[in-house]
């Protein structure tokens, strides 16, 4: 069985994109902090709701999706039950696989996974590094649960809080990015609804070039700059106003919360 801890919006993403792939639900199982919550769930996806001592003593894979500052209380919660026969996934940001190995009194195999939101649309990216009792086996069995997903990659644990401020953070930025591009729209005079339905296809044509094509995204936005065309000008504002180096100082401001969270 595997359980879930914690169900906001990952936690129910991963148990919505489980269903999906064809597990069956009686191999499920969410620990939720609200009586509310547990009644939503049974009655959407039909699995059961335990309690986190419940999970920690039935399944042999616990999912834990609570916000990195809930996540000693859980380990602490669940540490002394959870045995080297089981193992123990992580999404929170920051939190590291030694902080979590370190509240179990046995040497428990514990992977921690990056993921993202676009779990609920098959199309997240998942980043996964094993902690010091991770086996081969058990980033296989981490794969296959994510890869119904998405993309997953394996990285070294030590890039984890880069990938957290790249992918994980990264849906957020496009939709900032989005958002700009639509109120430009509207400053041109354009219907809101139009503005958004444009930037949306745009994005989505321009996200598939990259994906299919392999190209590198100078390549892409050359074919798309004319010279003494549109683009090169709008180009030259956003070098002036310094948008790229806005991101570099962006992911990394990501990047050291990561840390922070993980308490390093
Ligand atoms: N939101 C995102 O885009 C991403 C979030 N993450 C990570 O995933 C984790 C969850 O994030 P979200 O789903 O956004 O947060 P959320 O706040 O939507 O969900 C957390 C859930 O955990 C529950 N919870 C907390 N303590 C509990 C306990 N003791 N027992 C049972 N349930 C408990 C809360 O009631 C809540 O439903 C975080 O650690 C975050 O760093 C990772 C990748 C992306
Ligand atoms: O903002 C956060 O802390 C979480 C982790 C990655 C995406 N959202």
């Amino acid at each position: 069985m595997i359980a879930i801890l914690g169900t906001g919006k990952m936690g129910e993403a991963l148990l919505s994109g489980l269903i999906r792939a064809g597990r069956p639900a009686a191999e499920l199982a969410v620990v939720v902090r609200r009586p509310q919550r547990a009644k939503e769930l049974r009655e959407a996806y039909g699995v059961e709701v335990l309690t986190a001592i419940e999970a920690a003593e039935k399944a042999d894979t616990l999912v834990i999706a609570v916000k990195p500052q809930d996540m000693g209380r859980m380990l602490d919660e669940i540490g002394g039950r959870v045995t080297p026969s089981q193992l123990v996934i992580s999404i929170a940001a920051g939190i590291t696989t030694s902080f979590i190995e370190r509240r179990f009194p046995a040497e428990v195999p514990v992977v921690r996974v990056m993921s993202n939101t676009p779990a609920l649309v098959d199309e997240a990216m998942s980043v996964i590094s094993p902690g010091s009792h991770a086996s081969e086996e058990h980033l296989e069995h981490t794969e296959e649960l994510f890869a119904p997903l998405g993309s997953v990659i394996r990285i070294p644990e030590y890039q984890q809080d880069a990938a957290t401020a790249l992918s994980g953070s990264g849906p957020a930025y496009v939709f900032y990015l989005v958002e700009a591009m639509v109120d430009a729209g509207i400053l041109l005079g354009m219907p809101r609804r139009t503005a958004l339905e444009m930037v949306t296809q745009t994005v989505y044509g321009a996200a598939t070039m990259l994906r299919d094509s392999g190209e590198h995204p100078v390549i892409l936005r050359d074919a798309v700059t004319s010279p003494a065309g549109t683009t090169i000008a709008a180009i030259r504002e956003l070098e002036k106003h310094g948008v790229r180096a806005a991101f570099l100082a962006a992911i990394e401001a990501a990047r050291d919360r990561g840390r922070e969270l993980g308490g390093a």
